[in-house]
This record gives C-alpha cells, sequence and structure tokens, in this order.
C-alpha cells in the first residue's frame, strides 16, 4: 500500500490562518492574547522550541514573553516567577518549558500555574478533568495528532488506536482523547508483553516511546495511520519511533519527523493561549 505523508506544517498553517484571524478579531476589541514562556538552562533543544513558540505568537499576533532563567536558581525562585505571572494581566497562558534541572521538582512547579493559565494542559486540575470528560486545556502534542487523523478524513470512530507510551504529557492524554472519539484504545509500555502482535492489531497507532525506529513495517498493520511523535537525535539526526522508511509502505497514511507532530504541538499551544485569553474576558 502506498501512504500519504501527513504534512504537519501545512496543516499548522492553515490551522495558524484561523487562529490570526481570531487575535485580529479580539485585537478590534482591544484585547491581545498574551503568553509567558519560562525556560530553564539551556538545553539546546528546548531553547529552539522556546524561540519558535515566540516567534509562533509573534507571527499571529501573540503578544508573548519569554523568561531564561538560570540552571542554577532554585525552586523558590522559580515558583516565585510564576506566581508574577500568575497575577499578571497581560498574560493569559504560562508554560514551563520541560524537562527542567534533576533539583526541581516539575510536578511542584507545573501545580503552581493557575490552571486558568495552563495552557499545556499539564496541572493536576486540568488532567483531572480531562480524565473524567470535562471542559479543560488539552495537553498540545496529543491535542495535535487526534487533529491530524481527523484531518485525514477517516474517522476514529469505532477504530482500535494503539498506543505506544504511557506518559502524563502525551500516552495517557492521547488514549482519552482517542477514547473519547469512541476508539478502541489499548496503552502499550516497556513491559507489555507481545508487543508487535498488540501493535498489528491497530488500525492507528500512536508512538510515544522515545526510542527511535522503534517501530518497523512487521509490526504494522497493512492500511493502518500511523502517528508519530518521537523526537529521537541520532547522530546530529532528527529520527521518529517509527522507522518510516520501511512503514511508510504500509500505512494508509503516515507522520514524518521532522515535519509531522511536532509543529502541531505549537500551533495547539497557541490555539490554547486564545481560548485562555477568550475565558478571561
Ligand atoms: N512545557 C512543555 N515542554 C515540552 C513540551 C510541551 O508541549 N510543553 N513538548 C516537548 C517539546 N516541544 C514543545 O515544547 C516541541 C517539540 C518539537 C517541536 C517541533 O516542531 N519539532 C520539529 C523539529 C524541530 C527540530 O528540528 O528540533 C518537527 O518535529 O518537525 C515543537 C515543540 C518537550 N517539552
Amino acid at each position: 500500500m502506498m501512504s500519504n505523508i501527513i504534512d504537519g506544517k501545512q496543516v499548522s498553517l492553515e490551522i495558524r490562518d484561523s487562529l490570526t484571524e481570531e487575535v485580529k478579531k479580539l485585537q478590534k476589541q482591544d484585547i491581545q492574547p498574551g503568553l509567558a514562556v519560562v525556560i530553564v538552562g539551556s538545553d539546546p533543544a528546548s531553547q529552539t522550541y522556546v524561540r519558535a513558540k515566540a516567534k509562533a505568537c509573534n507571527n499571529i499576533g501573540i503578544y508573548s514573553e519569554v523568561y531564561e532563567l538560570p540552571e542554577e536558581i532554585t525552586e523558590q525562585q522559580l515558583l516565585e516567577k510564576i506566581d508574577e505571572l500568575n497575577s499578571d494581566m497581560r498574560i493569559h497562558g504560562i508554560l514551563v518549558q520541560l524537562p527542567l534541572p534533576k533539583d526541581i521538582n516539575e510536578q511542584a512547579v507545573i501545580e503552581r500555574i493557575s490552571a486558568d493559565k495552563d495552557v499545556d494542559g499539564f496541572h493536576i486540575l486540568n488532567a483531572g478533568k480531562l480524565l473524567v470528560g470535562q471542559d479543560s486545556y488539552l495537553p498540545c502534542t496529543p491535542a495535535g495528532c487526534i487533529e491530524l487523523i481527523k484531518r485525514t478524513g477517516e474517522t476514529l470512530e469505532g477504530k482500535h488506536v494503539v498506543v505506544i507510551g504511557r506518559s502524563n504529557i502525551v500516552g495517557k492524554p492521547v488514549a482519552l482523547l482517542s477514547l473519547y472519539e469512541n476508539a478502541t484504545v489499548t496503552i502499550c509500555h516497556s513491559r507489555t508483553q507481545n508487543l508487535a502482535e498488540i501493535v498489528k492489531q491497530g488500525d492507528i497507532v500512536i508512538a510515544a516511546v522515545g526510542r527511535p525506529k522503534m517501530i518497523t513495517a512487521d509490526m504494522v498493520k497493512d492500511g493502518a495511520i500511523v502517528i508519530d511523535v518521537g523526537i529521537n537525535r541520532v547522530d546530529g539526526k532528527l529520527v521518529g519511533d517509527v522507522d518510516f522508511e520501511q512503514v511508510k509502505d504500509k500505512a494508509s497514511f503516515i507522520t514524518p519527523v521532522p515535519g509531522g507532530v511536532g509543529p502541531m504541538t505549537i500551533t495547539m499551544l497557541l490555539q490554547n493561549t486564545i481560548v485562555a485569553c477568550k475565558k478571561s474576558v
């Protein structure tokens, strides 16, 4: 089967065009959405993502502030910065770029962000709302995966979605979002037995494990939709969790890395920031 390659950059551009229009409408009412991005330390990949977020905001008219804090900052100092942003009226969305240095308690930092400004959707209140099916900020990467699947024209309803990975920021929420689309969901992880057999049952396979090229062609059913969330650097090159070259000939649709899910993560962040702004007025 020849697969269609899902162009995450193109889909992102289309969504960002409509978000630009929404921002223009808000600006006509003298309202401007604002996002604060906090980064601790100098991890080059994190710096790239933060710069991309600020640029994306700027391109569609969202006001943004980036706080680059030193690696040695204490957890208390970071919490104080978040308190400041929580009470800043210009700021509707706050995100702390992950991962944080080992000595800082990531969960404590996330919980300090006001749930109303938690545009990453990582706060326990938003995660809990998602679990019980209440309206909440959806985590950006999982929301991006679902959007990309829907834009293939295929429905998730009744399909068997196999998620590989059980992280709080991708695996678990993308499984829940698939469930809300009436899919039948299986979550696989490092202790799963007969992984290949289970993945092969997936009409839709979402790989979010962080292991380069782990999903090979023999593991994928003919005609499956394959969504690759992996961003692994191998010999200076970005590689997904899926062996793209092999699997592309079996899948009906497949996301590449780069240019698949990644750009959607930032687009969904922009969308959440606009929602946060609208909720605040
Ligand atoms: N606070 C958060 N931290 C992290 C998140 C997050 O959603 N919130 N996700 C990832 C990193 N991330 C956004 O922060 C992110 C990763 C990748 C991309 C992306 O566009 N990737 C490109 C390739 C870019 C490159 O060359 O490195 C692609 O896949 O095409 C955007 C955002 C962890 N931390």
